[in-house]
Formats: structure tokens, sequence, C-alpha cells
């Protein structure tokens, strides 16, 4: 193992990556703040700076991931519609299977220039994440409790409210709605015998109305659906401390356009083609392990140079202060001063340490206890051998 590569699995390196981006996240939110007197009178001009706000914080983690982690995602996708990417509205919807899969999400919308934009379905519970939930708010994402009749009326507002977003923009769905596990793929293709649905090998059964009603209102606001499939070389399973720690990891996404138009309007046959868009990324992902590859030409997307300046920029711009704190801390030599120091590193580790679990994905062996509940077996959707391994 090189230096550099040592040095990245540092504490000390992981606590000032986290302290410069949970400082410069209260700032950033801090900022947010006084951009709040400015939406009565000009209610654009307050959501584009709150766009460069949020790229500031977000893009932080994309260069963690593209500078530090090394990692680089393959783009499969038709050059046709490559063209149109980061020029028009889109919705994405994802598959949602690995703990870093809203990063490679990021790092995509980065190469296409509506990072500070992108919006996402999300569970309630992420609003109140320090730092990063807090910065959501004023970037209007759409936040869901999970039970209809309390979130029917909210959903469909924050909907109509992006019918006249500056910024071009994509709108994450993730129509699991919850991260595939073997438990709660079991369950979920329990409904799907129930319901006479093909059976799904890699995904959990789509919930089809958030697509409906979020296609049905973003209609003449929103051109296309991106149907995006994420995989992982190598059958790698990336989290975020792996990226922390500087490990590369090899997402290949293979991108379809589908025009909005082409999607039916009435919520019956939605969701019969939302559920049929589920059986062919079934098919793609099953292609994928058979054969190591999308359909598609591979294209890598330039990267940018934006988020690592950023990035810098906030690093040294905090670090400088730092240091001068602990020179002058060191040179007192106040026993109670030099605690609250360490008191207060501790919290920024603790804390951002408590927000990486929340993109953690519970364990295999937790789930495989749990199964037996389940009248389906296990065996009949594990994802079969995979055979080639790749680069
Ligand atoms: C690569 C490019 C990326 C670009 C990235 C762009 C932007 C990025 C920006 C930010 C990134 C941040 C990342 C944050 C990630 C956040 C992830 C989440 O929080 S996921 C959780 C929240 N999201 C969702 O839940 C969305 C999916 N769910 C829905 O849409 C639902 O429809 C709903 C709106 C929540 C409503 O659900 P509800 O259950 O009330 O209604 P449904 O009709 O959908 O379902 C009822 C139906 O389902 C049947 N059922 C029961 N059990 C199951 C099961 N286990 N699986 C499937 N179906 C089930 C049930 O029988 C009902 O059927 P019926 O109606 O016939 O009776
Ligand atoms: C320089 C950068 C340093 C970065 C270090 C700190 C980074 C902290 C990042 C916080 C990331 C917040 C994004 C969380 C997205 C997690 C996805 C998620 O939580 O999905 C939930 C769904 O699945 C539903 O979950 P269930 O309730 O069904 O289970």
């Amino acid at each position: 193992m090189g230096l550099v590569q040592w040095l990245k699995g540092q504490f000390l390196c992981h606590l000032v990556i986290c302290y410069g981006f949970f400082v410069s996240g209260l700032l950033i939110n801090l900022l947010q703040i006084c951009t709040l007197p400015l939406w009565p009178i000009n209610k654009q001009l307050a959501r584009r700076i709150n766009c460069k706000l949020g790229y500031s914080l977000t893009s932080q983690s994309v260069a963690l991931l593209e500078w530090w982690s090394g990692t680089e995602i393959t783009l499969y996708t038709d050059p046709e519609n490559y063209r149109l990417y980061g020029k028009e509205n889109a919705i994405v919807v994802l598959n949602h299977n690995f703990e870093i899969d809203f990063l490679c999400g990021w790092t995509f919308c980065d190469r296409f220039g509506v990072l500070g934009a992108s919006k996402c379905l999300a569970k309630k519970e992420l609003s109140y994440l320090p730092v990063i939930g807090w910065m959501w708010y004023f970037l209007e994402m759409v936040f869901i409790k999970r039970k209809w009749e309390e979130d029917k009326r909210n959903f469909v507002q924050s909907l109509q409210n992006l019918r006249d977003y500056p910024e071009n923009f994509w709108f994450l769905l993730h129509c699991e709605g919850t991260r595939f596990t073997e438990e709660k793929h079991l369950v979920s293709m329990e409904v799907a015998e129930k319901k006479s649905l093909p059976k799904l090998k890699h995904h959990l059964l789509p919930r089809t109305k958030g697509f409906w009603v979020a296609v049905q209102n973003l209609r003449g606001t929103v051109a296309a659906v991106y149907c995006c499939t994420l995989n992982f070389r190598n059958n790698e399973t990336p989290t975020l401390l792996g990226v922390l720690n500087g490990e590369k990891y090899h997402p290949d996404l293979y991108v379809r356009r589908i025009p909005l138009e082409s999607i039916p309007e009435d919520e019956a046959e939605c969701s019969a083609w939302l559920h049929k868009l589920y059986q062919e990324k079934d098919k793609f992902q099953e292609d994928y392990n058979q054969t190591g590859c999308f359909p598609g030409p591979k294209v890598t997307p330039p990267c940018r140079p934006w988020a690592l300046i950023n990035w810098l920029g906030w690093t040294c711009l905090l670090l400088y202060p730092l240091c001068l704190l602990l020179v002058q801390l060191v040179n007192s030599g106040s026993i109670l001063s030099i605690l609250a120091t360490v008191a207060f590193c501790a919290a920024v580790s603790v804390c951002v340490r408590w927000m990486i679990g929340q993109t953690e994905v519970k364990s295999r062996d937790d789930l495989f206890t749990t199964s037996t509940k389940c009248n389906l077996q296990l065996k009949d959707f594990l994802p079969a051998p995979k055979h080639h391994s790749h680069d």
C-alpha cells in the first residue's frame, strides 16, 4: 500500500474531511436562512442562490468520490439522448440497492451541471439530518411520510411548486421505496404473486402511486423519464465509509431516455407501464451479471473541476482558523480549552458517523435469520452466481 493510500485510511484525515463538511455545511445553512427575506421579493433569485449554495455543499461529497476515492462512473447510453442530458428537466427512476447510489447519482448530476437543483422524493426522516436535511428544505426537496392520506396534499403541492423552477432539475424517484434486502425482496415478491405480476429477481416490486402522481403533476415541466440502472463491477458492495477510506469502486450506469408523452395518463395504465419498466430493468441487471456490461455504447462524461475547487476552497478556508486555534490552545496551556476542543472534534466526528449510518443497509446475515417469516423460498430469488470478473 502506498503512502497516499495509507494516509487516506487515517482517522485524522477523516476528521479533517468531516470537520470541513460539517462546518461548511452549517455556514451554508446560515447563508440559506439569510435568503429567507428575499423569497417574497424575488423568489426566482432566492431559488438560484440556494441552488449555488446547495451545490457548494453537495459537491464536496462528489469531490470525495471522484478525487479522493478515484471512483469513475461508466455511463452506457444512446449518444443521441446524451446530448439532451442537463438541458431539460427529467424524472429519474433509479434502482435502490447500494449504500452510495445517491452519491453516484450526484456525480452524474454534476457531470451534466444539474447538481445544485436536483431533487428527490425522500422519506420525511431525512429532512431532519443535520446540514444535508436542512439544506434540502431550501432546495424544495419533496418529503413524504409514506402514509398516502397524510402525504397526498403536500406531495402534489410540492410538485406543482416545481413548475416554474428557474434551473434545470432532475427529480429522483426510487420507486421501490426502500433499499433492496433479501427479506424485503421475499415480502415484495409475495405481493407480486398475489397481484399475478411476474417476479423480479434483482428489484423489489415498484410502488406505483408516487410515480404516477409525479408524472401527472410534472407534465409540461419535465421532458422525459430517465430510466437508470446502476451496478458495480466485481460484485463490489460499496459503502460511504469505504469512500472515506479512499477505496476505488467501479460503478456502471445504464440510462435510457423515455419521452414523458409516451407514458399513459390513466393511473392503472401508468402502474402497468411502470411494472413493465421494472421487468425490463430486471432483465438488464440479469444480463449485466452474465455479460458484465449493459447494452449501448459507453461514454464517460467529462469531469468538471468545480467540485474539487470548491472542496479545496472550503478546506483551506476552514483549516486556517482551526490551525490558528490549535496553536493558541497549545500556547495557552489551558486544560479546559483543550478539553473543549477535543469534545468539539469528537462531537463532529460522532455526528458525521451517525449521518453516514443513515446511508447503511442492514447486513445480509441479519436478514437471513428473519426471512423465515415469508412463505417464499430465498433461493428462488437469489441472484445467479456471477461468472465474469472485470477490470
Ligand atoms: C442516476 C441519476 C440520479 C439523479 C439524482 C438526482 C437527484 C438526487 C437528489 C438527491 C439524492 C438524495 C437521495 C436521497 C434518497 C432518499 C431515498 C428515500 O427516501 S426512498 C423512500 C421514499 N420514497 C418512496 O417511498 C418512493 C416510492 N414510493 C411511492 O412512490 C409510493 O407510491 C408512495 C407515494 C409512498 C405511496 O405508497 P402507498 O403504499 O401508499 O401506495 P402505492 O399504491 O404505491 O402502494 C400500495 C400498493 O402496494 C402494495 N404493496 C404492499 N406491500 C408491498 C411491497 N412490499 N412491495 C410492493 N408493493 C406492495 C399494496 O398491496 C398496494 O397495492 P394495491 O393498491 O393494489 O392495494
Ligand atoms: C466531504 C464529504 C464528507 C462526507 C461525509 C459525510 C456525508 C454525510 C452524507 C449524508 C448523506 C445523506 C443522504 C442520505 C441518503 C440515504 C438514502 C436513504 O436513506 O434511503 C432511505 C430509503 O432507502 C428508505 O429507507 P427505509 O426507511 O425504508 O429503510
